[in-house]
């Protein structure tokens, strides 16, 4: 699904008003029509109310005396309490207020704190709250008369249906700007919001559907896919092809490098991942210490024993490394390896020479720790990094809170400087493509919480690249079944005590139901 900023709707609503010619109230009506259409599905049982509007000063509120409007024809009871002065709507908001007011609509308007709480306190306690008090205009901490209304719609224990953005959150970043509605609905116009599929905005949407509002497709068509949020359909189409006639060597071989003294799961669970994603062949190398304990614990996997210092690699494991990685189609290198210096300068030679793709994770992200440079000395094959936000913060020199409060403007801004795919691992996992698009995974759940996961991934990921998937897609595909391997564990076994090892046996059966998806959507 296409997901627009405040800015490019925005933009959309400029062009569609001002060079096709179709009428802003027109847009407006349109909106609050399909508000009411999608209210009446989910909330018909609370017929006829009472409703609460509750309409800010622009085209948000116009929305909403437009949802009032269409209510009152519908015999509901319906009242409408405006932040302002009425003489301060203007506009399309305007025109629909003075409508709803001709067609004796009840209206009170509440310009302070003393008039607001006095209206607060006099309504009947309404079974429904629309919320139109703010919607893509948001551009300041909420506060004043909106923090109050904000607090007393959460308080109120009232079913909450948000127009077009819960208000007090951020369209485009998904940050909360002070405070914000907490929506069991938001019915959003003419494209779901990048801020809406992102937390923390997406505790706050509840049910999220997405209105056409009269918007020509060719205009939306128009706008680049600069953000997608990642779902089946799109999943399904970058599944690689498995021709029946295709052997192991179709389906690619893989290095792995990985694990140290007490960490060979790590490299395990990577090199398991790759064959569960569907690679022909992997190989692991790991420090000579541990390679006894890696044959015991992999059977489809052929191993190597590396040179080591201290339990992890030492510089003289490159020149193997090298003759390793001939004739493979990428290399997934970090997991459990270990933080010694060696091991570091290690890393950062490989990820500088390899002609391979590179999945690159774990302790050999933090081999990068203030080094990130070091990606744009690569020549050949895209580095794709899995980060979790302390890893992030480590590779960037931000602090977490940093990371975690522009999750979006981090990964982009990496991606773009260093040429990689960058995935920042989380609640709705960001790829952040060398271009500058990004891709928002719908999939998983706090299942995935859980040492060994993110080891998984890594060899999912390099398990798809070596099936011949380009390595952005691989990053796009490998995140999403990943967490759609969750989701079906979810079912069977709840969020807590799902195990890496649970996900290495659900995924095949992830990738089956995202192929009969893909299939169904091939079909029409
Ligand atoms: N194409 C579409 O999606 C359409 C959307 N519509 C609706 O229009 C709003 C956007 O309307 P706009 O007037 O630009 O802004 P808002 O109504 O969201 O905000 C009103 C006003 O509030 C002020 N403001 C900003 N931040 C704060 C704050 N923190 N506290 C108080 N006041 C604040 C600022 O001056 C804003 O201008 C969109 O969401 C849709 O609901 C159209 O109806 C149809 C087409
Ligand atoms: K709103």
């Amino acid at each position: 699904m296409k997901l627009l900023t405040a800015e490019e709707v925005r933009e959309l609503d400029r062009q569609t008003i001002e060079q096709v010619g179709i009428p802003g109230a027109v847009l407006m009506e349109n909106a609050g029509r399909q508000a009411v259409a999608h209210l009446l599905r989910r909330f018909g049982s609370l017929r006829p109310g009472p409703v609460l509007v509750l309409a800010g000063k622009g085209n948000n509120g116009g929305d909403g005396y437009v949802i009032a409007r269409c209510l009152l024809d519908l015999g509901w009871r319906v009242r409408t309490l405006v932040l302002g002065e009425r003489q301060a709507i203007g506009g399309d908001a305007g025109i629909n207020l003075e409508v709803l007011l001709k067609l004796g609509g009840a209206v009170e308007f509440a310009a302070d704190a003393a008039a607001l709480a006095e209206a607060l306190q006099r309504q009947e306690p309404p079974a429904l709250i629309v919320d139109a008090l703010l919607g893509t205009g948001l551009s300041s901490q909420v506060g004043g008369l909106y923090a109050r209304a904000v607090d007393w719609i959460n308080a109120s224990g009232a079913r909450v249906l948000a127009v077009d953005v819960p208000s007090g959150v951020d369209a485009t970043t998904g940050r909360i700007l002070g405070k914000a509605v907490r929506a069991d609905l938001t019915v959003t116009f003419a494209a779901a919001k990048v801020g809406l599929a992102v937390y923390p905005a997406a505790e706050r949407v509840g049910e999220l559907a997405v209105a056409e509002i009269g918007i020509p497709a060719a205009l939306s068509r128009a706008l680049p896919d600069r953000h997608l949020l990642v779902e089946a359909g799109e999943a399904a189409a970058l599944l690689p092809a498995r021709p029946a006639a295709g052997h192991k060597g179709t389906f690619g071989h893989l290095l792995v490098v990985a694990g140290s003294t007490g960490k060979s799961g790590a490299a395990a669970m990577t090199a398991e991942g790759a064959l569960r994603a569907g690679a022909g062949l992997v190989t692991v190398g790991c420090p000579r210490s541990i390679h006894p304990t890696l044959e015991v614990k992999l059977t489809e996997a052929m191993t190597a024993p590396l040179d080591e210092v201290d339990g992890g690699l030492s510089l003289q494991a490159q020149e193997q490394v090298r003759e390793l990685w001939a004739g493979k189609q990428v290399l997934a290198i970090g997991p459990g390896l270990g933080l010694a210096d060696e091991t570091r300068a290690l890393v950062r030679h490989l990820v500088r020479e390899c002609p391979l793709p590179v999945v690159l994770d774990a302790d050999g992200l933090n081999s990068l720790e203030g080094k990130p440079a070091i990606l744009n000395q690569r020549t050949a094959g895209t580095a794709v990094l899995t980060p979790h936000p302390g890893e992030m913060a480590r590779l960037t020199g931000l602090s977490i809170a940093e990371v975690e409060a522009d999750r979006l403007g981090v990964a982009r801004r990496f991606a773009t400087a260093y040429g990689a795919v960058l995935v920042l691992k989380g609640a709705r996992t960001v790829i952040a493509l060398p271009d500058g698009r990004l891709r928002i995974n719908a999939s998983g759940n706090p299942g995935l919480a859980t040492g060994g996961m993110g080891d998984v991934l890594t060899g999912l990921i390099a398990g798809l690249i070596a099936q011949g998937s380009p390595a952005e897609e691989a990053a796009v595909l490998g995140v999403f079944l990943h967490g759609l391997a969750a989701d079906r564990l979810r079912k069977t076994l709840g969020e807590a005590g799902m195990t890496a090892s649970d996900l290495l046996r659900e995924l095949p059966a992830a990738r089956r139901e995202l192929t009969q998806q893909g299939e169904c959507n091939a079909q029409g």
